[in-house]
């Protein structure tokens, strides 16, 4: 990811990725691996004013394609690593954990679903997300007081899989888990990835119109508004 100052996920990313996954799965990519160009950020997450007074239809199609990006990403037939050299909020969080191994470079960056804490609400599939890589109650005490895990932490809960000590590490720990995953026979390792992801893929496959409509009405409601714009007041302070 390359979109300065810090890969927030606006459409034009979000398009940008859905593109590039459905062309990797076209080709019949060998492997993945997600990094950022940024020094210090991997993603800041959804970008907050594609939330903050929105068109109604560009929201839509932002969340849509969100989706679709989370789909494809999440059942990928071809193996993916996450390289986080940076920080990872939110939507930042959910891109690394939707790919099936996660190295982080360490010590200093955080990573986790913070929405509670900025008022907003992980939707169900995040949550999933969450609670399939750490399990039912460390996702429940995470969620729930919307924490940002330090690289260890991230470790000792099971979040990440590696601590890298640079970027260059951090892509050499991804490559070596898809050479290992090279070696197998693609369709008997793609069909058990899908096996596992199955339920959760399906609950959104099944219910993306009234989450669609959740995330539309939600971010009508003035107290979200206020939230949002409050939020993006403190950041341009920072
Ligand atoms: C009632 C029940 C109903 C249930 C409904 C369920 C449905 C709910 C639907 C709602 C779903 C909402 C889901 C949201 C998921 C998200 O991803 S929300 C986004 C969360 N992201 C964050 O909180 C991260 C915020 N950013 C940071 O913490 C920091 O920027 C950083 C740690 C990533 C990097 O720090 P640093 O390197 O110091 O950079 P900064 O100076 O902070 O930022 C530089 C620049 O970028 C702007 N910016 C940062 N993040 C964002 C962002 N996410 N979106 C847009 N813009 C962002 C920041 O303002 C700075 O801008 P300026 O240079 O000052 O202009």
């Amino acid at each position: 990811m390359q979109k300065p100052p810090v890969n927030s996920l606006n459409l034009d990313l979000l398009v940008a990725l859905r593109d590039t996954l459905v062309k990797l799965e076209k080709e019949k990519c060998k492997g993945m691996i997600l990094t950022s160009e940024s020094p210090s950020v991997f993603s800041a997450g959804l970008d907050i004013m594609e939330m903050y007074r929105p068109d109604h239809n560009r929201a839509r199609k932002f969340w849509t394609t969100l989706q679709d990006t989370w789909i494809k990403l999440y059942s990928s037939p071809y193996p993916t690593v996450a390289a986080i050299n940076g920080h990872s909020p939110a939507g930042g969080c959910l891109l690394a954990l939707s790919c099936e191994y996660r190295v982080m470079v360490g010590p200093k960056f955080t990573i986790g679903l913070n929405e509670t804490q900025l008022g907003i609400v992980a939707p169900f599939w995040f949550q999933d997300c969450m609670r399939n890589a750490i399990g039912e109650r460390q996702a429940e005490l995470a969620l729930t007081l919307g924490k940002m895990f330090s690289v260890d932490e991230a470790l000792k809960v099971g979040l990440i899989d590696e601590i890298a000590k640079d970027k260059a590490d951090a892509i050499s720990k991804a490559e070596d888990f898809l050479d290992e995953q090279s070696g197998l026979p693609a369709l008997a390792r793609s069909t058990v990835k899908v096996a596992f992801r199955e339920a959760t893929l399906n609950r959104l496959l099944k219910n993306r119109e009234a989450d669609t409509k959740m995330f539309l009405d939600f971010i009508s409601m003035p107290k979200v508004q206020q939230a949002l714009e409050m939020y993006m007041q403190t950041l341009k302070k920072k």
